[in-house]
C-alpha cells in the first residue's frame, strides 16, 4: 500500500521546494548527511583525553604526513594515551614507553586482533589473503603464526645461518667490486635489500636471487613491495577513514596494479618450487615443508599467505635499519663507534676468525647493543603495525570497549625522555650492561620496541637480528666507513629528514653513498673465499 498518493507525493515535494521551506530543508539534509559521516565505528571514550578534530575528518589534517611526530607533539598536552578520531575511526594512540608496555604487553590477551582497513584489505588483498601481520585473529591466523613462528624460532634460525653466510658475503663482495677496492663512494641501498629478500625467497621457496644488484626480479619485489607498504600504512589513505573518499574515480587504479604485479611473482615462485618437488629438485625450505607434510593443516591460500609474510615482512625492515646504521657509521660520530666495535672485536678474535664465528655465536656485546641502538633510533615502522582490542581494556580511569584500534607510536616510545638518556644521541653504550648511560633496568625485558611488543610481536626478529649482527660486524671488519667525497652524497642522519615518504608503512631512506676504505684486501678476499667454500652446495 502507498504512504503517499501521487497528488499528496508532488504536494510535499513542491511544499519542501518552496522558497520558504527550502533552505530550511537543505540545511536539515546537510546536517544529518553530516551526522551520518560523522559517526565512528566505536563511540567517544570516557575519561580518555581526546584532541578536538573537526567534523567528518576528525583528525586527520591535523595528523599531516608526519603521525609520529604530530602524535608525540599532543602527548605533551593530552597525555601518554589519547584518544583521536581518524574519519568514521576511532583511534587510541599510545606515546610512551611504559604506555605501550601497559598495553601492548600487560593486556597483551586483549589486544591480540588487527584492524581491516579498506586500501589493503578490501583492494590490494582481496583475493590473494592477508600476511600474518595483516590478519585479524582468528583460527587460520593463529594456525599460519604457529607455522611461521615454528620456522622463524631461534634453533630454526641457527641452521639457516649458511645463507646468511652465503648472501652476506655475496653482498661485500660486490660492494668491494663496485667501489673498486674503495676508491669510488658507493650506495649501499640495493646490496642489502638484496641481502634482505634472496634470504627471504631462500628460506622459504629454497629460490635465491641469483643475479647481482641488477637483477629484474630484484628490482621488481622491491619495487612493487615499497609501492604496497604505502597502501599498508595506517598514516597513507585517508579513504580508509573516510568511506565517501572511496567513489572517487580512479582511487582504486594504483592498488590494484601493484596488487596485479605482486600476484604475478608470488604465484611464480610457488609454482617454480612446486615443479621443484615434482621433478625432486626443490632445496628444504619453508613452503616446501609445508607443501609435502600430510599433516599439515593449512590450505593454499594460508600456505601463499606465509609466503606474502616472509617475502613483504623482512624486505623493507632489514635494509632500512642496515643502511641507516651504515650511513650513521659514515659519519664523524660513527668513526669512534667503529673504532670500538673494531676493537672489541679484535680482542674477542685475534686470530681474525670473526667472520666465519659470527654465525655461530654472538659475542661482541658492542655490536649488539650497536643492533638495539640502530633498532631504538631509527625506528623504520615509526607507528607500528595497527591493532585492534578483542576485550576491554582498562586504562587509568577509562575503560576502553572491544573492537577498539590501537596505534603504537613506537617512533614516541623510542624517544622518550622519561626512559631513554638523550634519545636524540646514537648511543649504542644505553645497551651496555656496563656503565649503560640509561637505568639499566629499563633495558631489561624489551629494549625497545622496534619488533613491536607482546601477543602480535614480530616472529622474525631472531632471523633479522642474526642479519643485522652479521651484516654490522662483517662491514666493520671488512672496511672503514667514510663520508662520501661528494657532499652532495652525504646521507640525512636526521631520523625524518632521511626518509622518502613520511606517510609510508616503513622508513624509505633517501638515496646516499658512502665511502668504503678495506681494511686488508688480501685478508677479506680470503674470508670472501672461505664463504664461497662452504656455501658452494646451498
Ligand atoms: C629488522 C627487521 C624487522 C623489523 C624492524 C620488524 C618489525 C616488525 C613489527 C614492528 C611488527 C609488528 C609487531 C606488533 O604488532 O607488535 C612485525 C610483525 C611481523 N614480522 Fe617483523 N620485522 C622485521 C623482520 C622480519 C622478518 C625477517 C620476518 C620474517 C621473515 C618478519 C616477520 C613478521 C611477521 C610474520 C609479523 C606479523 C606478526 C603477527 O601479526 O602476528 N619480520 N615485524
Amino acid at each position: 500500500m502507498a504512504i503517499l498518493s501521487q497528488t499528496e507525493g508532488q504536494g510535499l515535494i513542491a511544499f519542501l521546494l518552496s522558497p520558504t521551506i527550502a533552505p530550511f530543508f537543505v540545511v536539515a539534509l546537510i546536517y544529518t548527511i553530516i551526522k551520518i559521516m560523522d559517526r565512528t565505528d566505536v563511540p567517544k571514550i570516557k575519561n580518555l583525553p581526546e584532541v578536538p578534530g573537526w567534523p567528518i575528518f576528525g583528525n586527520l589534517a591535523q595528523l599531516g604526513d608526519n603521525h609520529a611526530k604530530v602524535a608525540q607533539e599532543w602527548s605533551d598536552k593530552y597525555g601518554p594515551v589519547f584518544q583521536v578520531r581518524m574519519g568514521n575511526r576511532r583511534i587510541v594512540f599510545a606515546n610512551t614507553f611504559d604506555s605501550v608496555r601497559n598495553l601492548w604487553i600487560t593486556n597483551q590477551s586483549a589486544l591480540i586482533s588487527r584492524p581491516m582497513l579498506h586500501t589493503f584489505h578490501t583492494v590490494v588483498s582481496s583475493s590473494e589473503g592477508y600476511t600474518i601481520g595483516t590478519s585479524p585473529w582468528d583460527e587460520s591466523c593463529k594456525a599460519r603464526r604457529k607455522a611461521a613462528a615454528t620456522a622463524l624460532n631461534r634453533p630454526a634460525v641457527q641452521s639457516y645461518m649458511p645463507i646468511i653466510d652465503y648472501e652476506c658475503t655475496k653482498s661485500i663482495k660486490e660492494l668491494l667490486k663496485d667501489s673498486e677496492g674503495g676508491k669510488k663512494d658507493v650506495d649501499p641501498n640495493v646490496y642489502f635489500a638484496r641481502f634482505a629478500l634472496s634470504t627471504s625467497l631462500t628460506l622459504n621457496y629454497g629460490i635465491r636471487i641469483e643475479g647481482n644488484v641488477d637483477d629484474k626480479m630484484l628490482a621488481e619485489i622491491t619495487h612493487v613491495e615499497r609501492e604496497i607498504s604505502n597502501f599498508r600504512s595506517t598514516s597513507n589513505n585517508w579513504a580508509d577513514y573516510i568511506p565517501a573518499l572511496r567513489l572517487l574515480p580512479g582511487g582504486s587504479d594504483k592498488p590494484l596494479e601493484y596488487k596485479k604485479r605482486r600476484a604475478t611473482y608470488m604465484n611464480e615462485l610457488l609454482n617454480m618450487l612446486k615443479q621443484r618437488i615434482k621433478e625432486g629438485t626443490d632445496k628444504p625450505c619453508i613452503t616446501g615443508n609445508v607443501l609435502k607434510d600430510p599433516d599439515a593443516k593449512l590450505n593454499d591460500a594460508e600456505v601463499m599467505s606465509i609466503g606474502l609474510s616472509m617475502v613483504s615482512a623482512g624486505l623493507d625492515t632489514v635494509p632500512g635499519n642496515l643502511i641507516m646504521c651504515i650511513a650513521y657509521l659514515s659519519s664523524p660520530h660513527g668513526q669512534e663507534i667503529q673504532r670500538r666495535a673494531h676493537a672489541e672485536i679484535t680482542e674477542l678474535y685475534p686470530n681474525g676468525d670473526a667472520w666465519e664465528r659470527c654465525l655461530h655465536e654472538e659475542k661482541c656485546s658492542y655490536v649488539t647493543a650497536l643492533v638495539k641502538e640502530t633498532l631504538r633510533f631509527w625506528s623504520v615502522i615509526p607507528i607500528c603495525l595497527p591493532r585492534t582490542s578483542t576485550k576491554d581494556i582498562t586504562w587509568r580511569n577509562a575503560t576502553i570497549p572491544a573492537g577498539t584500534s590501537f596505534y603504537m607510536n613506537a617512533y614516541g616510545a623510542h624517544y622518550d625522555t622519561s626512559h631513554f638518556t638523550s634519545p636524540h644521541e646514537f648511543n649504542p653504550d644505553r645497551y651496555l650492561s656496563d656503565n649503560s648511560i640509561d637505568d639499566a633496568a629499563a633495558h631489561r625485558g624489551t629494549p625497545h620496541y622496534g619488533y613491536g611488543a607482546g601477543s602480535r610481536m614480530c616472529i622474525g626478529s631472531h632471523l633479522a637480528n642474526r642479519e643485522l649482527y652479521t651484516a654490522f660486524l662483517r662491514m666493520i671488519i671488512a672496511f672503514e666507513i667514510v663520508e662520501p667525497q661528494s657532499a652532495r652524497d652525504k646521507p640525512i642522519l636526521d631520523v625524518f629528514g632521511c626518509n622518502k615518504i613520511l606517510t609510508s608503512l616503513t622508513l624509505n631512506p633517501k638515496e646516499f653513498k658512502v665511502g668504503l676504505r678495506v681494511r686488508d684486501r688480501g685478508v677479506l678476499e680470503k674470508w670472501i673465499r672461505e664463504s664461497e667454500e662452504r656455501t658452494k652446495d646451498l
